[in-house]
């Protein structure tokens, strides 16, 4: 029997990769293919094996196949690129950059070989210069090449103020801007609980520690964790990501885009907001901001390119 659906393909079937599989399925968003080396290729199908024994349960339709075969991955909606490695307590993302570089290269031919069409999302660290390799290596347009740091970023700080306040987060908004480390701009003037300013609520001092704990996010979670990094708020920011693609939601998401004059800056790939819809990134947004933010996302963006500076 076959079903046409769409597909999805996810690069890495580490703990970033086979979660996002899994809630991909859950969601009933794709089928999805699950890829890895070849030395993995065993791990890889058991895993996809198990995901998709929990669908009787869970009552969702979604075939899941585990692979190191690209030729699976044809004429794939999206590819999501998690692969290569996680830091250890002590690294910096940017640690990870020659190493992950060279996956994401032969990850980019295998793109281009098999899914030409394919929207592109990438997780891999450090993601603002990976999503910009991934981008050079496929040749394909801009609007296709999109990196995820700003959901994730953006859901802590949405985490920190709603434990702040004691409300749902779902009644709190935020944004934020920058690269994926740790001078990224928490936008605190364009955040808000039900509409009212965060400013209005919450003290300084708290909001500015909520700020410098956003910023930490992930070395906060690597320190937990001593084996790796954060996974199930990271998949869970590539699904939603996914979704807005898969259905033309037209939402507006902070992503990692390529820019080309927008807030001052030429030829780099940084995150802001964007409305992403079926053509991927359909615009990117430019918020008005005050010297003091300017300033911190020129410092976040020199961040970013001295971690380009580093790709061979
Ligand atoms: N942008 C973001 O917000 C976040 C980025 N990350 C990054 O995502 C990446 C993956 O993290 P985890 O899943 O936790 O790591 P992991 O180590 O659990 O999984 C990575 C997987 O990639 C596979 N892999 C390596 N080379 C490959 C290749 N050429 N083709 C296919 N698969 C290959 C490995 O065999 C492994 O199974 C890391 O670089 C991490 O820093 C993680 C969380 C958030
Ligand atoms: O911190 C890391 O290395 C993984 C990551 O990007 C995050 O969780 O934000």
């Amino acid at each position: 029997m076959s079903f046409n659906r769409k597909k999805v393909s996810v690069i890495g079937s580490g703990f970033t990769g086979a979660t996002t599989a899994f809630m991909l399925a859950q969601k009933e968003l794709a089928d999805v293919v699950l890829v890895d080396i070849p030395q993995m290729e065993n791990p890889t199908k058991g895993k996809a094996l198990d995901m998709l024994e929990a669908g009787p349960v869970q009552g969702f339709d979604a075939n899941i196949t585990g692979t190191s075969n690209y030729e699976d991955t044809k004429d794939s909606d999206i590819v999501v690129v998690t692969a290569g490695i996680a830091r250890k307590p002590g690294m910096s993302r940017d640690d990870l950059v020659q190493t992950n570089q060279k996956i994401m290269k032969s990850v980019a031919q295998e793109i281009v070989k098999h899914s030409p069409n394919a929207y592109v999302v990438v997780l891999t660290n450090p993601v603002d210069a990976m999503t910009y390799t991934l981008f050079k290596e496929t040749g394909f347009p801009k609007h296709r090449v999109i990196g995820q740091s700003g959901v994730l970023d953006t859901a802590r700080f949405c985490t920190f103020v709603a434990q702040e306040l004691n409300l749902s987060v779902k009644d709190i908004t935020g944004f934020v801007l920058g690269g994926h480390g740790d001078e990224m701009v928490p936008l605190v003037r364009y955040s808000y609980a039900g509409g009212i300013p965060l400013e209005t609520l919450i003290p300084k001092d708290r909001l500015d520690a909520i700020v410098e704990r956003t910023r930490k996010g992930g070395g906060e979670i690597v320190a937990l964790l001593g084996n790796g990094s954060a996974y199930y708020a990271p998949a869970a920011s590539l699904v939603q990501m996914c979704e807005a693609i898969l259905k033309d939601q037209r939402r507006v998401i902070p992503t990692i885009a390529y820019l080309e004059g927008e807030y001052g800056y030429e030829g780099i790939y940084l995150g802001v907001p964007t409305i992403l819809g079926a053509n991927g990134i359909e615009k990117i947004i430019e918020l008005e901001l005050t010297e003091d933010e300017k300033k911190a996302l020129d410092k976040s963006a020199e961040a970013v390119r001295n971690v380009m500076g580093a790709l061979v």
